[in-house]
């Protein structure tokens, strides 16, 4: 089913946490949302759940105004029932909804029996259902909980950040698999993360809330190469991006991973065309971080230190950084290059649709 927020807002207590939203999740797509701490993802999903109201706009399921109980909602610390099985555990939706009377596809208790180990089974945890959740690991407690959630036969899928204690490589295995059913049942789902990684691995588009605002949303391609605003450029990546205010109202972001240093680890020299930004300076930091080296370079007129990252081998042999104290002039070329209105933060042209000739900044 789709998913429709129109013109949405919500306040507490006078303030604003959500304003104005419009988006659309299409039937058996995956949307993850992705803001800072703060950002309204939270409140936007427990609209969509129906566990709170907005105070204008209005949430579509399919057409209709959205209900409590037409979604399956997983939030990071929704906790299991310690007393009983995992089995147990995964059926207890199941039967609420048969004790309440409630329409149902799985009529007998056999039939939601092998719901609940359907469900195991796609979690890849078919042989846990008899036992205790106190003998579980971490890992496989999130599984149980992802497993309670998908079993319930319902239009839409919420989860609130349900990996967010887990170690990365955990985290990465249990998401795949998420992934793997959504896409095979083809489930309507919202994810919310504050990982920018796993926002990208999962999403088919990716919402970006910053202070109750959607800076934007996309295919995740999309928002990596044509950022809206200043903010979703900075937000995104690993190293955020540099940015070089010009004194024509254009800022100009680029970032680390794009930098390279001239004249060093075979960066050709004979770059000089417009479409290359160069900026001299001093180096003023490096630090080794494994398969990348950080280097920090002070251009001076004011501007914030420059970081670029280097690989820290190249053609197998490893790269020694410049020093601390050694000149160091940083390139980046233009296609590289974002530019955004400097009093509004709007993305203003963007450098790739002028073939990458972009002025140099003064
Ligand atoms: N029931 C409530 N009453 C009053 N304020 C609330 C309530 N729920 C949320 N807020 C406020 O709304 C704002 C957005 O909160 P929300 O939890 O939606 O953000 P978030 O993006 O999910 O944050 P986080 O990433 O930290 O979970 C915060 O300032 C929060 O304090």
């Amino acid at each position: 089913m789709s998913l429709v927020f129109e013109a949405v807002s919500k306040s507490f207590g006078g303030e604003p946490v959500l304003r104005e939203l419009d988006l659309t999740v299409g039937t058996g797509q995956l949307m993850t949302v992705l803001g800072p701490s703060g950002g309204g993802k939270t409140t936007m999903l427990r609209i969509a759940a129906g566990l709170e109201s907005p105070t204008s706009g209005v949430v579509h399921l399919d057409g209709k105004p959205v209900r409590l109980g037409d979604s399956s909602v997983a939030f990071q610390d929704t906790p299991l029932y310690p007393h009983l099985s995992v089995l147990d555990n995964v059926l207890f939706p199941l039967r609420l909804k048969a004790a309440r009377g409630k329409n149902s596809r799985y009529r007998t208790d056999r039939e939601r029996r092998a719901a609940a180990s359907d469900a195991l089974e796609m979690m890849h945890i078919p042989d846990l259902g008899p036992r205790r959740i106190n003998q579980l690991s971490g890992g496989q407690r999130q599984r149980v909980g992802i497993a309670r959630a998908l079993v319930r036969d319902v239009g839409l899928y919420l989860f609130d950040e349900p990996l967010a204690h887990l170690d990365q490589a955990l985290a990465r295995d249990i998401r795949e698999d998420l992934r793997a059913v959504q896409r095979e049942k083809g489930l309507t789902m919202v994810y919310v993360t504050h990982q920018v990684e796993e926002a990208f691995a999962l999403g088919d588009t990716v919402t970006i809330l910053n202070d109750g605002r959607l800076e934007q949303i996309g295919p995740p391609q999309e928002l990596w190469q044509r950022p809206a605003t200043r903010f979703v450029a900075g937000f995104l990546g690993g190293h955020s991006m540099n940015f070089v205010p010009g004194e024509d109202g254009i800022v100009r972001g680029f970032r680390p991973e794009n930098c390279l240093l001239q004249d060093f680890a075979g960066v050709r020299t004979d770059r000089g065309n417009e479409s290359v930004l160069r900026f001299n300076g001093t180096v003023v930091g490096s630090s080794f971080l494994g398969e990348q080296t950080l280097v920090v370079v002070d251009a001076g007129s004011g501007m914030r230190p420059l970081r670029a990252l280097l690989p820290s081998v190249r053609f197998g042999e490893p790269v020694d950084p410049p020093a601390i104290g050694e000149k160091a002039c940083v390139l980046v070329d233009g296609v590289n290059v974002h530019e955004f209105d400097a009093a509004t933060g709007q993305r203003v042209l963007a450098a790739d649709s002028r073939g990458g000739a972009i002025a140099k900044p003064q």
